[in-house]
């Protein structure tokens, strides 16, 4: 790539791209669900998201050789194909873990789950799985983890699918992949699904065909016992509404959509387009600032219980009931399939901006903060350890201010 000035064509959903790519070259935005192959036919760089196919049908016949998703996942991209044209790729590992897992702790908030008490299967353990295992751990939680990808050594819970299956709580953080000795679409089918145990809560934020949703659907009225998070669907966008209906808590796949990770993602592709263009990165990513983000248990009724103080702090920061509810609206008004897959992008593409739980601030009383939480250790339902709730809430990342 000799030009003096680089042709970038981006998803017009990512954000930041102009700061960073700005300096590099002109820039033209397209959505990248309907992006073609005649908008890249003088395109040097592609930058997508997850809802962009990038393969021979695309790329064939353009200039483009470097592709960019400002993504973890990656099965949207044909990266045999991208090899074997020697086109230059990269996603953007773990830019948005944190935010899934807040996600994971919003949903457990909004379905009252006393997460403290339970066993927590995690199925897929890498950026997003690996994080919520570790905390969960930290905090002294039993978590069992099937990932048959990686090292029995390196994981001290791995276990079987069916032992995960087994959990009071069930996280599923599997990448979508259709090949190789694991693959993990409709990983969980209906023999998987009818092993969850009674009264499990089933959150999948991975890719929507690691759960055979045609499945889901037909168990869910022999289960009126299970409690069901989606965030991602089999498909997307034309979701089944017959599922959503059914199930508890769901989300327009916006688990990630911390402005935080978002961001993260953009600067993660612009750094990778520079080491390939042999440049010094001229843009850098200090964070964004946030200020005044504050939740307030200080004024709150007394006789409320700690497990209420910590749903309220997690749901003040993020309510995940607010996707849910704005999903469910959206379906309801759509007066056809394509209005509703058009309601999906848009609820996507114009998303509230969202920060991390470390820019909260949380203001509580002396009393409130000694409160304790009391953590089934090991799954035992013997051994118990008390955690006051200053210190759970900032392990999960809040800034606390105590009022003397
Ligand atoms: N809902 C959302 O907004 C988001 C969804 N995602 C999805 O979550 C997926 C996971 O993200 P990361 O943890 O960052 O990816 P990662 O690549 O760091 O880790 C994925 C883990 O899953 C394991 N795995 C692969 N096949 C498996 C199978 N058949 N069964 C169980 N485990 C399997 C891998 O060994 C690896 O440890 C991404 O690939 C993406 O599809 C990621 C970010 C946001
Ligand atoms: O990072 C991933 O992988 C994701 O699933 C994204 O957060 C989804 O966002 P879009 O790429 O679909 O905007």
């Amino acid at each position: 790539m000799n030009k003096s000035v680089l042709k970038i064509v981006a998803d017009e959903n990512i954000p930041a791209v102009e700061t960073y790519f700005g300096h590099l070259g002109e820039i033209v935005r397209y959505p990248g669900r309907q992006l073609q192959r005649e908008q890249l036919l003088d395109a040097d760089i592609l930058l997508v998201r997850s809802v962009t196919p990038v393969n021979e049908q695309l790329l064939t016949d353009t200039p483009v050789r470097f592709v960019g998703t400002c993504t973890i996942g990656t099965d949207h991209l044909d990266i045999h194909y991208l090899q074997q044209q020697g086109i230059a790729y990269s996603s953007a590992p773990g830019c948005n873990a944190n935010s899934v897992v807040e996600y994971v702790f919003s949903a457990l908030a909004a379905l009252e789950v006393p997460w403290w008490q339970s066993q927590v299967g995690i199925i897929g353990c890498g950026n997003v799985g690996g994080h919520l295992y570790r905390q969960l751990k930290s905090l002294g939680l039993h978590c069992r983890v099937y990932d048959p990808l990686i090292a029995s050594e390196s994981i001290e819970d791995l276990t079987c699918l069916e032992e995960v299956l087994s959990a009071d709580i069930v996280c599923v953080h599997a990448p979508l992949t259709k090949s190789g000795d694991h693959p993990s679409f409709h990983l969980l089918g209906e023999a998987e699904l009818s092993q969850l145990r009674t009264g499990a809560t089933l959150i999948s934020a991975g890719r929507g065909a690691v759960i055979d949703n045609q499945a889901l659907l037909k168990l869910l009225p022999q289960r009126p016992d299970l409690r069901i998070a989606l965030d991602v669907w089999e498909p997307e966008p034309g979701l089944d509404i017959r599922l959503l209906e059914a199930v508890e808590l769901g989300s327009p796949h916006i688990a990630g959509y911390s402005l935080d990770g978002k961001v993260t993602g953009t600067a993660m592709i612009y750094k990778a387009l520079c080491d390939h263009l042999g440049l010094a990165a001229a843009a850098e990513n200090n964070g964004l600032a946030a200020a005044g983000l504050e939740v307030d248990l200080t004024a709150l009724n007394s006789n409320l219980c700690v497990g209420e103080l910590l749903q309220t702090v997690i749901l003040g920061a993020y309510n995940i009931r607010d996707d849910d509810k704005r999903l469910r609206e959206m379906v309801v008004q759509s007066e056809s399939d394509e209005a509703r897959c058009l309601g999906f992008d848009l609820l996507r593409k114009h998303y509230p901006e969202r920060r991390e739980f470390r820019h909260w601030q949380v203001k509580l009383t002396p009393e409130q903060a000694a409160l304790e939480i009391e953590f089934i250790h090991a799954g035992t339902k013997t051994q118990t350890e008390k955690k006051p709730l200053s210190n759970l809430l900032a392990a999960m990342g809040f800034k606390l201010t105590d009022i003397c």
